[in-house]
């Protein structure tokens, strides 16, 4: 409170903040590595903890000048790097919530989420190429100098005093399976209660150095930069260019000195179809010792071809969603068991319960049996942006005390129980489809189809038909040196296995999946690719 009760100049942050959690590292040994990036001269560069801290400091002094107010949000569009990492944290000190985005996103889905979120500031880089914000948005640039405010944000009366940790940290807009994009409102308390659960799962130590392969937008970047920052741990953010290209990823895990890397599935498809030598020789060395990976199922074949380059490192399988950051972190045994047919979602983090409800509500405690996931977590998200009945239909009365005032989360998603209570992921609800009135797991059609000699990957879909019953179409990649898969084969491998109604009407070859901006199998634009 400051002195005479009359209002503060600056809000101040209390426990419980994500700056104060994210820095603690700082005041330990300042002079230890927070992140090593990219520097301008095509080399690596470090910046420390204490050098962190002053970025950050200098920065909140520059957004404080503004005279934002608690609560008013800030988009902050940027790879991720030292300085946007302090951006945030700035943000997180003035319980300025922020709206992470990354260059690629394109321009009328920015437009969409500055509508939704009307936010005072538009952050971006020295380098930032975004224009066309609109005027009623303050825009400014950050960078190793500090903050450059090209437009001030409309002034406006402070009332907060206090950031409280039930404030938001960030709102994360999901593209969401309807299109229409929802705000995910997550708050200091949330996000850390994720984060302080994950510490129970020992990911990390001071020493590692832990690559982030994923956009700023998705909060995997977010995960990998509190998981790095929270253990004092060295945050190394890979750049989008390096991604697109096998050899020089590898080669620039390999100069960072980077321990563990962190991201979806598909980050490692190029590397497995064209630098397999390359990550063996790395496999070899033993510097990588885990892989973290999350945000969908990871096809079996690749991931054991994956371990196969990679013996002694570990494999950790992390489950959620964006509304609880994620539910749990589970350890993938390497080499796969073999006949292994799916991988474990374990247990949900330290401090968060999942459990199965069956279609009618009722509790399924019976092993084997598909429910839906419901999660009881500290890291429950505060709701959708301005979307009140969206948020009803998944924050939930606690199914087991419907009058206790307490909320689970629904998540959407299928799992069946094994002999010891750990969970089997079994896809999402909205991914099971009625096939001539028989529901079907699309899961288990690609499953199958990922068996044929030469696949290396399915997807499976319905395509909608004006007239009669929505046709099932399956997409594979083949392993680039064999032949094409004959596809009268492929169908004829799926009727000795399936049922009728669960074999494909047709079947397309791609060279390769299209990804979404986030690196999940983007299934709108294959479904496009058969239309055209
Ligand atoms: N490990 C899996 N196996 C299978 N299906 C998965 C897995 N992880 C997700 N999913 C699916 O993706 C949905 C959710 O998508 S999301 O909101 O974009 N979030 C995400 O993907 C990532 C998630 N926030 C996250 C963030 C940080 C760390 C971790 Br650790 C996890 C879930 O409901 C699942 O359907």
């Amino acid at each position: 409170m400051s002195p005479n009760g009359a209002r503060p100049v600056r809000a101040h942050a209390s426990v419980d903040n994500l700056r104060t959690y994210l820095l603690a590292a700082a005041r330990r040994d300042p002079d230890r590595p927070a992140v090593i990036q990219a520097a301008a001269d095509g080399g690596l560069e470090t910046v420390t903890y204490g050098e962190l801290e002053r970025r950050v400091d200098r920065l909140v002094d520059a957004l404080d000048a503004l005279g934002l107010d608690v609560g008013d949000r800030v988009i902050l569009e940027s790879d991720t790097n030292a300085d946007a990492v302090a951006t945030l944290l700035a943000c997180a000190t003035l319980g300025l919530p922020f709206t992470p985005t990354s260059p690629e996103v394109p321009d009328e889905r920015l437009l969409t989420i500055i509508d939704s979120a009307e936010p005072a500031l538009h952050i971006q880089s020295d380098h930032g190429q975004r224009t066309g914000i609109p005027e009623t948005v303050g825009t400014a640039r950050f960078g190793p100098g500090g903050l450059t405010v090209e437009r001030a944000p409309a002034p406006r009366v402070r009332r907060r005093r206090v950031v409280t940790p039930i404030d938001t940290a960030y709102i994360t807009f999901t593209s969401g399976t309807t299109g229409r994009p929802k705000g995910v409102v997550m708050s200091h308390r949330g996000v850390i209660a994720f984060l302080r659960g994950a510490e129970a799962a020992r990911l990390v130590t001071a020493e590692d150095r832990v690559a982030n392969t994923s956009p700023l937008q998705f909060d995997f970047a977010l995960f990998d930069i509190g998981l790095a920052l929270g253990h004092g741990a060295t945050l190394v953010p890979v750049p989008r260019a390096r991604l697109n290209w096998p050899r020089r990823f590898l080669s620039y895990l390999r100069d960072a000195g980077v321990t563990q890397v962190d991201g979806v599935p598909s980050v490692w498809r190029p590397v497995l179809r064209h630098e397999s030598d390359l990550l063996a020789e790395m496999g070899q060395e033993g510097v990588l010792s885990r892989i973290t990976f999350s945000g969908e199922d990871f096809p079996l074949d690749e991931l054991r071809r994956l371990q196969e380059l990679l013996p002694k490192a570990r494999f950790t399988n992390g489950y959620g969603a964006t509304e609880t950051m994620a539910a749990s972190i589970t350890e993938v045994p390497n080499p796969l068991p073999p006949g292994t047919e799916r991988l474990s979602i374990g247990y949900a983090v330290a401090g968060a319960e999942m459990m199965l409800l069956g279609s009618d509500g009722s509790p399924v405690d019976e092993p084997g049996t598909i429910g839906e996931i419901y999660l009881r977590s500290p890291s429950l998200f505060s709701g959708y942006w301005r979307d009140p009945e969206a948020t009803r239909a998944v924050v939930l009365p606690d199914p087991l005390h419907p009058g206790s005032g307490q909320v689970v989360f629904k998540t959407g998603d299928l799992a069946h129980m094994g002999p010891e209570g750990e969970l089997y992921f079994r896809g999402r609800v909205d991914s099971q489809v009625q096939i001539r009135g028989n529901r079907v797991e699309l899961g288990e059609v690609e499953r199958r189809i990922g068996q044929f000699a030469g696949v290396t990957g399915a997807v499976a879909m319905v395509l909608p038909r004006e007239d009669g019953d929505p046709l099932l179409h399956a997409f594979v990649t083949c392993a680039p040196a064999g032949p094409a898969p004959d596809t009268r084969e492929v169908l004829a491998f799926c009727r000795a296995a399936l049922p009728a109604y669960m074999v494909p009407h047709g079947l397309s070859v791609v060279n390769e999946f299209p990804v979404t901006v986030n690196g999940k199998v983007d299934r709108t634009a294959l479904a496009a690719h058969v239309a055209s």
